[in-house]
C-alpha cells in the first residue's frame, strides 16, 4: 500500500514556489525589531507571538481589500536598505529550511521608497538579501517585480525589472485589488516586455472572475496567471457521473489549459480573501484532474500562517494526495519558472527527480 506523505517528510521533498510575496513572509521577532530601530508605532502589538497571531486573524477577512490592508504593517518597517537586506536574506533562508529549492519571490519597489530609497537601491538591497540568503547554496532565488494595480508606475517598474534581468531579476507582475483596477489598465507595461522578450505573471482570477483572466491573457500576453482560481467558472460539470469526465470547458478555460499556462494556486490564502469555501472545495482539485498545469503556492506566509510543505499537506488532507502528484506538481512549476530552459532542466532532472526517488525510497522501505 502506498504511503501517505506527512508534513515532516514532504518538508524533505525538494520544492519549488513560483508566487511568494517579500512583504507578505517576514518573521513577526523581525518585524518587532525593525520597527523598534525605526521608530515605526503603529504595529498592533509588538509581541511577536501575539503579532503572528494578529496577522492572520485580520488577514482572514473574506476580502481581498481588506487581506491586502495588512500589509501596510510590512511594508511600512522595510523602508531603508538594512531592513530589506534583512527581510530578503531571511525570506531565502526560511524557504530553503522548508526544503524549496528553486523560489520566485515578488514584491513591489515603489512600495519602498518612502525613507528616501530610490527605485534602483530598493532593488539592489533586495537582490544582496537574496544573495546572502542562499549562498549556503541550499535554494536559488529569483526575483519578480510587481507594480501596484492602483498606481500607474507600472511602465517604470517593467523598465527597471528589464534594467535588472541579468543580476537575478527574473520577470514582472502586477498586484494589488483586482475589482476595478482591470490588467488592461497597464498595457503599455505589458506591451514593452513583449518587445523586450521578457517573462510576467498577472494576479487575476482571483478578487474578480473571468473578464480578468480573460484580459491578463489574450490582451495583456501574460505568461502565468497569479491564482486564476476563478477560470473555473468557464468549467461547467455535465451533472451525472465523475465531474472530470463530464466537465465541459468554455473556450477561454479550453484555451488555459490547450496553451499550457501555468496557474499559480494559493489554497489557504484564497480561503482567507473568499476566493474558495475550503481546501476540499477548492477548484485546485478538479483542475489538477483535468490536466490544467497547476502549480501550489504559498502567496503570503505570514497573513496565511502557512509554508509551502503545509500548502501541500492540506492538499494531501484534502484530495489524498501521494508523492506523485507532489511531484507531478513541483515538476510543473519548475516547467513554467522565469528561468532559461536548461536551467529549468537541470533542476528537474538532477535535483527534483532523484529528490523526490530517495524521498519515495526512503519512506516506502522504512
Ligand atoms: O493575493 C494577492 N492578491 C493581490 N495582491 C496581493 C496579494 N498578496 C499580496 N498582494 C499585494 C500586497 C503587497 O504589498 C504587494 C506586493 O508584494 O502585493
Ligand atoms: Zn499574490
Amino acid at each position: 500500500m502506498s504511503h501517505t506523505p506527512t508534513l515532516d517528510e514532504i518538508r524533505r521533498a525538494p520544492k519549488v514556489l513560483l508566487h511568494d510575496h517579500l512583504d507578505g513572509g517576514l518573521r513577526t521577532e523581525t518585524i518587532v525589531d525593525l520597527a523598534r530601530e525605526s521608530g515605526y508605532d503603529r504595529l498592533p502589538t509588538t509581541d511577536p507571538g501575539s503579532l503572528r497571531e494578529w496577522f492572520h486573524e485580520a488577514a482572514d477577512s473574506g476580502s481581498l481589500e481588506r487581506y491586502l490592508e495588512t500589509f501596510a504593517h510590512t511594508v511600512g518597517v522595510m523602508q531603508t536598505r538594512e531592513a530589506l537586506v534583512r527581510v530578503a536574506a531571511e525570506c531565502a533562508q526560511d524557504l530553503a529550511d522548508d526544503g524549496v529549492v528553486y523560489a520566485e519571490v515578488r514584491y513591489a519597489p515603489e512600495q519602498h521608497t518612502g525613507g528616501g530609497l530610490s527605485l534602483e537601491e530598493v532593488v539592489e538591497a533586495v537582490l544582496e538579501g537574496f544573495r546572502l540568503g542562499s549562498q549556503d547554496g541550499r535554494i536559488r532565488v529569483g526575483t519578480l517585480l510587481t507594480a501596484m494595480r492602483h498606481q500607474a508606475r507600472s511602465r517604470e517598474i517593467a523598465e527597471l525589472a528589464v534594467r535588472y534581468r541579468d543580476v537575478g531579476v527574473v520577470g514582472f507582475d502586477i498586484a494589488g485589488a483586482e475589482a476595478g483596477y482591470p490588467p488592461t489598465r497597464h498595457l503599455d507595461a505589458f506591451e514593452y516586455l513583449q518587445r523586450e522578450n521578457a517573462h510576467f505573471t498577472i494576479h487575476a482570477g482571483e478578487g474578480f472572475g473571468l473578464p480578468s483572466i480573460w484580459q491578463a491573457i489574450q490582451w495583456c500576453g501574460a505568461d502565468r496567471l497569479g491564482h486564476g482560481v476563478r477560470i473555473i467558472d468557464d468549467i461547467t460539470a455535465a451533472g451525472g457521473g465523475d465531474v472530470a469526465e463530464t466537465a465541459k470547458l468554455g473556450r477561454l478555460a479550453a484555451y488555459v489549459r490547450d496553451k499550457r499556462i501555468p496557474l499559480e494556486m494559493c489554497p489557504t490564502s484564497n480561503l482567507q480573501t473568499g476566493a474558495a469555501a475550503s481546501i476540499a472545495e477548492h477548484p485546485i482539485g478538479l483542475l489538477r484532474r483535468l490536466h490544467f498545469r497547476v502549480t501550489v503556492n504559498t502567496d503570503n506566509r505570514l497573513m496565511s500562517d502557512t509554508t509551502l510543505s503545509r500548502e501541500f499537506a492540506k492538499l494531501v488532507e484534502a484530495f489524498g494526495y501521494g508523492w506523485d502528484d507532489l511531484q507531478w506538481f513541483t515538476v510543473n512549476a519548475m516547467k513554467s519558472a522565469f528561468i532559461p530552459f536548461d536551467d529549468r532542466l537541470a533542476l528537474i532532472n538532477g535535483v527534483i527527480k532523484p529528490g523526490f526517488a530517495r524521498l519515495k525510497w526512503a519512506v516506502e522501505t522504512k
